[in-house]
């Protein structure tokens, strides 16, 4: 028996230079990146980071430029076959055929991954994704969430130890995203590691175990989750007072302070360096009487903007120091 490598997917120094009639894209700088075997990970990024090129170079759809990548151990040049085995991928688009039916659309794949007849887990796969009763249907009479879900099925006939899910639950409805991430934690729990990309952060915060943020071909952060999240360091407070506003009292500018309605106000502090009785004295002082108030924490959202808008500035300052 051949020992688990520690790594799902290892990558080393990968670039990628697209070259068009425009000129060339640096969309991979040098990435390199370890996802730990069994773990649920996210790649987060903004429009145009670099993610799709990212999984397309470990589905072989796309060419790397330069680096080393390695799924479950096996190099994606020199160890083809066996990387491609390794990886199961739901793309972005809903790439079916209309005219075939789930059934059809996974036996075919279970062909082409060469699965024998004898362990093809067709109707097993189609109940877990809640399309046992619409095996023989057209794919065309699916709706948008089902699609997504055969998708995530064709991708599994082969049992791959690696599953990466691109934008799984764009346009995706709330229920059917639980019933699908109700499936991909159960692959998970059973021991497959998910590479997930996705816009919905609070969805990588409720789900996965660790993430990589991508911005501009560059990985930016990649920690644990909870050691990502004890990063923020920004809280909002938000006070009902019982004075009618028509404008934000001056003296509450230095907590970048919004009027919510004529009489809420939105204060932004850094719980690390701000003194709650600095910014109530503040309050009492410009007159107002407090109602009630109430804060908010940070999020993963609030981490990735400040770790992408850092990293933007920082390149804007490299660039014209350059
Ligand atoms: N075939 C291509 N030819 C030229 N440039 C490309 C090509 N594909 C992607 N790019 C460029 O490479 C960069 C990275 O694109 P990529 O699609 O990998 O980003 P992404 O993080 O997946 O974005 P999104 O979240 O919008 O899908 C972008 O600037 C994009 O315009």
């Amino acid at each position: 028996m051949t020992a688990m490598p520690d790594y799902a997917i290892e990558v080393e120094g990968l670039t990628k230079v697209y070259k068009g009639s425009n000129g060339e894209k640096l969309a991979l700088d040098n990435v390199s990146l370890k996802i730990p075997r069994g773990s649920f990970f996210a790649l987060l990024g903004p429009n145009g980071a670099g993610k799709s090129t990212f999984i397309n170079i470990l589905a072989g759809l796309v060419t790397k430029t330069s680096g080393t990548a390695k799924i479950w151990g096996n190099d994606i040049e020199a160890q083809m076959r066996a990387a491609r085995c390794s990886i199961g991928i739901v793309p972005q688009e809903l790439n079916l055929d209309a005219f075939f039916t789930p059934r059809q659309v996974m036996e075919l794949q279970a062909g082409l991954y060469g699965v024998p007849k004898s362990e093809r887990r067709t109707d097993e796969i189609l109940a877990a994704i809640g399309l046992a009763d619409k095996a023989d249907s057209y794919a065309r009479s699916l709706s948008g969430g089902m699609r997504r879900r055969l998708l995530v099925g064709k991708a599994m006939v082969h049992t791959p130890p690696v599953l990466v899910l691109d934008e799984p639950t764009a346009g995706v409805d709330i229920e059917l995203r639980q019933q699908l991430w109700a499936y991909v934690k159960e692959l998970n729990k059973a021991g497959v590691t998910i590479v997930l990309t996705t816009h919905y952060l609070e969805e990588a915060e409720e789900l996965c175990d660790e993430i990589a943020i991508i911005n501009q071909g560059n990985v930016i952060a990649h920690e644990d989750k909870r050691s990502l999240l004890r990063r923020i360091d920004h809280k909002t407070l938000v006070l009902t007072v019982n004075n009618e506003l028509n404008a934000v009292p001056e003296a509450l500018s230095p907590w970048g302070a919004e009027l919510k309605s004529e009489n809420q106000i939105a204060l932004h502090y850094r719980p690390s360096n701000t003194q709650m009785a600095e910014i109530l004295e503040a309050i009492h002082g410009c007159g107002l009487a407090i109602k009630d108030l109430s804060t908010e924490e940070g999020d993963l959202e609030d981490i990735f903007l400040m770790l992408t808008r850092d990293n933007n500035k920082q390149r804007a300052g490299a660039g014209k120091a350059a």
